[in-house]
Formats: structure tokens, C-alpha cells, sequence
């Protein structure tokens, strides 16, 4: 998938611009989860990789529709991404959503997850390399103890998306939107349940 990723900025696809994609994707998920189980208290968790990019343009796209949430940043904002950094940039004065900096309370981060109804997983994509250790352990750990619905992006975090092998610990979701093409251990039957997003890469590139 990062040759695909690679392959699509050379033939002139922005990563802002697929980030924007799989952030509508996202949200038009979350739309259908808010509506179905009623929710109320939405947490959105980005890390600060591409992935936590989508999940922070899926806040402003749910913001859209009136619905207000909170969003953890892990980390500082000047440890994301380039791409992510716009993304953020894009909110900075958007009233439904309310952001909270890991680096500064922690404390607060893992009782929101606790509150939460809804929890949108951008901690880690594709691009996990490493056990995880705190404070992403104890956010992932909380995340999977509450009784909130999760939806992961692209891939559970904590998984290694080209194995299907789970590091130290993963993020255990009722659902996931894939980027897209689902990766082949997601196709072993009953693995996860999932959606294939379209983010706008080329099919020419496609191999
Ligand atoms: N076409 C694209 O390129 C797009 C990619 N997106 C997403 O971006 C992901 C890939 O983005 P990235 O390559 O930035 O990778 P990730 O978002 O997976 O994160 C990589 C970051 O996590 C850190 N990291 C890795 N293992 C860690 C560990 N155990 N503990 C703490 N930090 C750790 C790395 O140092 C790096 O800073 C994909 O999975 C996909 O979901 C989408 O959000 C939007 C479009
Ligand atoms: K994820």
C-alpha cells in the first residue's frame, strides 16, 4: 500500500486530497453508526501519522452535519504529519470540535474514552513499525476495555497491515473502513467486519 500511496503523489494525487476522501468515507460511516445506536458522545483518537490525518478531516466532514465531538491529538501539534498538520489547520476554528492534546492530559484523554459512545480509532495505519509502548499502550488498552462502538481506519491499530500479525497490542473494532483495497489476512473468513473506501487513487496506478 505505500508503493500504491507513493505511486499516486507521483501521478499527481495529493496525500491532502485522498486524506480529504478518506475522511467524507469515515464520516459517512460514522453517520450511519450515530443514526443506528443513537449516539451522543463521540471521541475521534488521531495519531500523528497519515492516518490520524483521515481521522481529523472525518471530524470536520461529521462537523458538517451540526454533530459536535472531541478530538485527541496524541502527541503536539507540530509532531503530526505535513499532510495532517492542514488538516488540523482546517478546524482551528470550527466550534464542534473540541481538541485535546495527549501531551497535556493524558488523564483527561483515557476518562473520555471511558465516556465515549463512539470512538474513531487514527491512532496507527500502515505505517506501524514497533511494539507499542505508553502512552499509545494505555489509550489502546482503554479503548478496548469501554463499551463504545469503535470504527478503526484503514487498518486496527496496533496490527501490522502487510501480516495481519498484532504487535504488543491492537485496537479491537466493531468496524473498519479500509483505504482502497482490503489487504489479503482481511479477507480470511470472519476476521473483521469492513468497508472498502475509495480515496481517489488512480486505477492506473493500481498494482
Ligand atoms: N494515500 C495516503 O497516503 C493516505 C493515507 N492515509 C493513512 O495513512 C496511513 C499511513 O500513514 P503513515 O505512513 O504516516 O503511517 P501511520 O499513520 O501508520 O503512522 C506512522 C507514525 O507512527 C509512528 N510509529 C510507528 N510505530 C509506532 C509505535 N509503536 N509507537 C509510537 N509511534 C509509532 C511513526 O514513527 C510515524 O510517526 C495509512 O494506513 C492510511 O490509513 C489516509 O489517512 C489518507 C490518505
Ligand atoms: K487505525
Amino acid at each position: 500500500m505505500k508503493k500504491i500511496d507513493q505511486n499516486a503523489v507521483t501521478y499527481g494525487m495529493p496525500i491532502e486530497l485522498m486524506m480529504e476522501n478518506a475522511g467524507r468515507e469515515i464520516c459517512n460511516e460514522m453517520l450511519k453508526k450515530i443514526k443506528k445506536y443513537k449516539i451522543k458522545k463521540i471521541l475521534v483518537v488521531a495519531g500523528n501519522g497519515n492516518n490520524g490525518g483521515g481521522v481529523i478531516a472525518a471530524s470536520r466532514h461529521l462537523s458538517i452535519y451540526g454533530i459536535s465531538l472531541k478530538l485527541v491529538i496524541l502527541g503536539t501539534k507540530n509532531s503530526l504529519s505535513t499532510p495532517s498538520k492542514l488538516h488540523l489547520s482546517l478546524i482551528r476554528k470550527n466550534p464542534k470540535i473540541q481538541i485535546i492534546y495527549s501531551s497535556k492530559n493524558l488523564k483527561k484523554v483515557l476518562s473520555e474514552i471511558q465516556n465515549s459512545e463512539l470512538i474513531i480509532d487514527g491512532i496507527f495505519g500502515i505505517g506501524i513499525n514497533r511494539d507499542v509502548i505508553d502512552p499509545h499502550y494505555s489509550i489502546i488498552s482503554a479503548i478496548n476495555d469501554s463499551n463504545a462502538y469503535v470504527i478503526s481506519n484503514d487498518v486496527p491499530s496496533g496490527i501490522n497491515a502487510d501480516s495481519g500479525k498484532i504487535y504488543n497490542i491492537a485496537v479491537k473494532p466493531n468496524y473498519l473502513v479500509v483505504l482502497h483495497k482490503p489487504k489479503k489476512w482481511m479477507m480470511r473468513p470472519k476476521t473483521l467486519k469492513f468497508i472498502v473506501a475509495n480515496i481517489g487513487i488512480p486505477i492506473e496506478i493500481d498494482n
